[in-house]
């Protein structure tokens, strides 16, 4: 007898799209509250959560489907948009600390862990294009 396969599920799958949005809106109202990172995004989308928020938020679900394994249609540049933000490396310290924070308050620690690993290993390569000065998009 074969035993059929444990159907796959991806993190995006376990997380869901609501919790998805909560852990996002969560995040993004700490991020703006930050002295370190705050300004940053505050000259880029506006004050939160009025301004470009909306916008910014949907285009970063899109993203996180994506790499979650979930369903979407992302087609941004996250790359060049961190280019000539003055974005230095205790801003991506930072970052991680209050993703770290957000998603252990509001996911189980497994789904926690995958999604903060997930955006450890992103670093480096937008690390990079933070340090090039102009903006490339
Ligand atoms: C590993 C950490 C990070 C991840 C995974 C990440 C992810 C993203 C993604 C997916 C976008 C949307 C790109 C697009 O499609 O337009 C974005 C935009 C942006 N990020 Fe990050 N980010 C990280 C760190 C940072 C840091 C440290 C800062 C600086 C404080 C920052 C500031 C911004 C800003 C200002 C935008 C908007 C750019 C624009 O629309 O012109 N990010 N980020």
């Amino acid at each position: 007898m074969t035993v059929p396969p444990v159907p796959a599920t991806s993190l995006f799958d376990q997380v869901g799209s609501e919790r998805l949005r909560q852990v996002l809106w969560a995040f993004y109202a700490r991020v703006t509250a930050d002295e370190t990172l705050g300004p940053v995004f505050t000259r880029r989308i506006g004050p939160f959560p009025q301004a470009g928020w909306s916008l910014h938020l949907a285009r970063l679900e899109g993203f996180w489907r994506a790499v979650m394994g979930g369903p979407g249609a992302y087609r941004g540049r996250p790359g060049p948009a961190h280019s000539g933000l003055g974005i230095e490396p205790a801003h991506f310290d930072r970052w991680l600390a209050l993703w770290d924070a957000t998603l252990r308050d509001l996911l189980p620690p497994p789904e926690a862990s995958a999604l903060l690993a997930l955006a450890q290993r992103m670093r480096p390569n937008l690390e990079r294009f933070s340090a090039l000065a102009e903006r490339l998009s």
